[in-house]
Order: C-alpha cells, then sequence, then structure tokens
C-alpha cells in the first residue's frame, strides 16, 4: 500500500505527478491561499508524510491530530515555522531547502539595499505620480552604496553571500555570526564585530539570522539607537527579529534614512500597519528566494526528499 502524503498547498503538477509512484496524495486546491486550519489538522489525520511551506505552523496541536505522522519537507531554509522539539518527541522527521536559494535571496537583499539607498521606489512612484518637473542638484537624493560600510548579522549561507556582494560595491563588511569566520576573514576581508560596534559603524545592517527564541526581538528601540542616523536596516530574514514598532518610532523621528524589509512579524503585513505610511520603507511580500529556478530547485529538494523517503532511503538536510 502506498504511504499517504498530504501537500498543504497547490503546488505545480509536474513536480507533484511523479511522486504518485511512492504516495497516494491530497493535496490543498489553492495555489495563493494558506488552508484554514481546521481542514489542515482533518487533512493530517491519516498522513503519513506532510508537505508545508513557510506559511502553516506545524506544531504541538498539528502534531496530536497527526498520529501516523513521520515525515515534514518544509518549503523553505527557514524553520520557525516547525516546532523541532514537539517532532523529537514523537520520533518525526523534518527537511528544510538550504543552499538551493542562497544566491537568490542575496541578490535580492542587494537589491533593497539599492533600493532603500537610492530611493528607487519612492522616485518611481513620483515619476508615475506626475510630480518630475525637471532635474534639480538635490532631486532625490539618496546615499551612496559603494564604498559603505554594511555590517551583516548572521553571517551564515545568506550572509555570506551577501558580504561577498558587497566586496564588488567596494564595501567594508563587518559581521556578528555565533562563531567566527575565520576564513572568510582571511580570504575576503571581512571583520567580526560585536553586535554594538557593528550597530555603530554600519551604513548599512543587514539581518540573516534565523529566527528563534535568541534573535526574537534581537533588534528592538536600544539596538536602533546606536545605529547612524542616516543608516538603512535591511531585514530578508523574518519579521519578528526586529521589532516593528519600534522600527516605526525611530524612522519617523529620523533616526534612520530607511528600512528595507521583504518579511514581517504578520504575514501578510496589515494594509494599516504604520510603516507602510513611510515613504523610506521598501517593503515586500517574502519574494527573497523568488525565481523560477531558485522556487523550483527549492520544490525540487523537497522531491528528492520525498522520492528517498518514498524509496525506504534516508532522507537529507533534517532539522530535526
Ligand atoms: N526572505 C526570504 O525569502 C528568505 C529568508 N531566509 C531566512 O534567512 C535565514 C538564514 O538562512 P541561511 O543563511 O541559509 O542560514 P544559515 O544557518 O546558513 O545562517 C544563519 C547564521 O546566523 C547565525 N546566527 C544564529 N543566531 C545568531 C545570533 N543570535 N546572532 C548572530 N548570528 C546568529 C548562525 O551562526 C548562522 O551562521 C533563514 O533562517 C530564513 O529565516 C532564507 C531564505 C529566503
Ligand atoms: O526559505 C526560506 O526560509 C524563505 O523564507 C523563503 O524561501
Amino acid at each position: 500500500m502506498k504511504k499517504k502524503l498530504f501537500i498543504t498547498r497547490k503546488f505545480p503538477a509536474q513536480i507533484v505527478e511523479p511522486l504518485r509512484e511512492y504516495y497516494d496524495i491530497s493535496q490543498w486546491d489553492e495555489e495563493e491561499m494558506v488552508i484554514p486550519r481546521d481542514k489542515l489538522l482533518a487533512a493530517v489525520a491519516d498522513c503519513e508524510v506532510l508537505w508545508v511551506t513557510l506559511a502553516d505552523q506545524v506544531n504541538e496541536e498539528l502534531l496530536s491530530h497527526a498520529p501516523n505522522l513521520k515525515l515534514v519537507t518544509n518549503l523553505a531554509v527557514g524553520y520557525n515555522n516547525i516546532d523541532v522539539q514537539a517532532l523529537r518527541k514523537r520520533g518525526v522527521m523534518a527537511t528544510n531547502t538550504p543552499g538551493v536559494l542562497t544566491n537568490t535571496t542575496a541578490d535580492l537583499v542587494m537589491g533593497l539595499l539599492l533600493a532603500t539607498a537610492r530611493r528607487i521606489p519612492e522616485s518611481e512612484r513620483y515619476l508615475r505620480e506626475g510630480k518630475w518637473k525637471s532635474w534639480y542638484p538635490m532631486q532625490l537624493v539618496g546615499k551612496d552604496v559603494s564604498g559603505a560600510t554594511i555590517g551583516i548579522i548572521g553571517m551564515g549561507r545568506i550572509g555570506q553571500a551577501v558580504a561577498r556582494r558587497a566586496k564588488g560595491f567596494d564595501m567594508k563588511v563587518l559581521y556578528n555570526n555565533r562563531r567566527r569566520r575565520h576564513e572568510a576573514e582571511e580570504m575576503y576581508g571581512f571583520q567580526y564585530a560585536s553586535l554594538e560596534e557593528l550597530l555603530k559603524q554600519s551604513d548599512f545592517v543587514v539581518i540573516m539570522t534565523p529566527y528563534n527564541n535568541d534573535t526574537e526581538g534581537l533588534i528592538g528601540a536600544e539596538e536602533l539607537a546606536l545605529m547612524k542616523d542616516d543608516a538603512v536596516i535591511i531585514n530578508a530574514s523574518r519579521g519578528g527579529i526586529i521589532d516593528e514598532l519600534a522600527l516605526y518610532d525611530t524612522l519617523k523621528e529620523g533616526k534612520l534614512w530607511a528600512a528595507g524589509l521583504d518579511v514581517f512579524e504578520q504575514e501578510p503585513i496589515a494594509m494599516d500597519h504604520p510603516l507602510l505610511t513611510l515613504s523610506n520603507v521598501v517593503a515586500l511580500p517574502h519574494i527573497g528566494s523568488a525565481s523560477l529556478e531558485t522556487r523550483t530547485a527549492m520544490l525540487m529538494l523537497n522531491v528528492k526528499e520525498l522520492t528517498a523517503y518514498g524509496q525506504g532511503k534516508a532522507v537529507t538536510n533534517r532539522i530535526d
């Protein structure tokens, strides 16, 4: 008998179909909308394998409804949506998608850096709104990225890919990480700094840590106050790492140049969120890894794990 697999979103048919060799598959039939929780809890009742997106919470509640569950595959590298302890307790395995999205996400971070520093979205709105009357010296002036100091908090796969790109802009690279990256320091001249020094010295601060109990609220009012008044903060990791209301207050008081945000505490962000009233906030709908090549690679990495499990082989990229 085939194993039961439930997929929490409508994924492309050509990706899912080959898995039918091993699985009896059911899936939520919406591409855009998250499956309602009650439907998900009912759907997992008899499934052995669950394929989720980062919008699905895999927690004690879900596990208590899924007595046969053995494997969860997460279509994301970040796995803050998964309660790893609860999984471990029940002997359920989980996998994620490290590596395949590193460059694409680092590219987006550079996009946010340029967009905030050079006021690109604001300038585009200005043109489309018919405000462009002439060229004048101080029109929509921004700040230079080239030669500036970037401070990267979380020097993992993506953090290091951002740092390498920053070198291409002749930036000085400071970083803070759980452990020193001696090899990268020697090879590229990246400099380790305490969080406090990094915040004080950087023109651009980029957050690339995972989201967990240690990093929740890592950047609050006190940390923002350490930053230069004309600095930019970029968050492409997870929303809860920055205190959004503290960020709003800091920007509103003119104590920061701008913020570039791909992620939010609540996703989608509420349209009346105060951050969205500020013209120096560039806000994106969590598109860090959203290139066709990379989203396909993420799906295919999950497929590889599901195929291995279906064939009775070991899965890799385990997060449990
Ligand atoms: N916006 C988007 O679409 C995307 C967002 N992400 C987010 O980026 C995160 C990072 O991804 P990777 O670079 O692949 O992970 P990684 O595990 O390679 O890197 C994370 C780094 O953060 C460091 N770190 C952890 N806690 C820290 C702390 N308190 N202070 C300083 N450093 C700390 C770790 O030592 C590690 O070097 C993911 O967990 C995910 O939340 C990832 C991909 C796309
Ligand atoms: O992989 C992740 O963690 C994302 O946020 C989306 O790619």
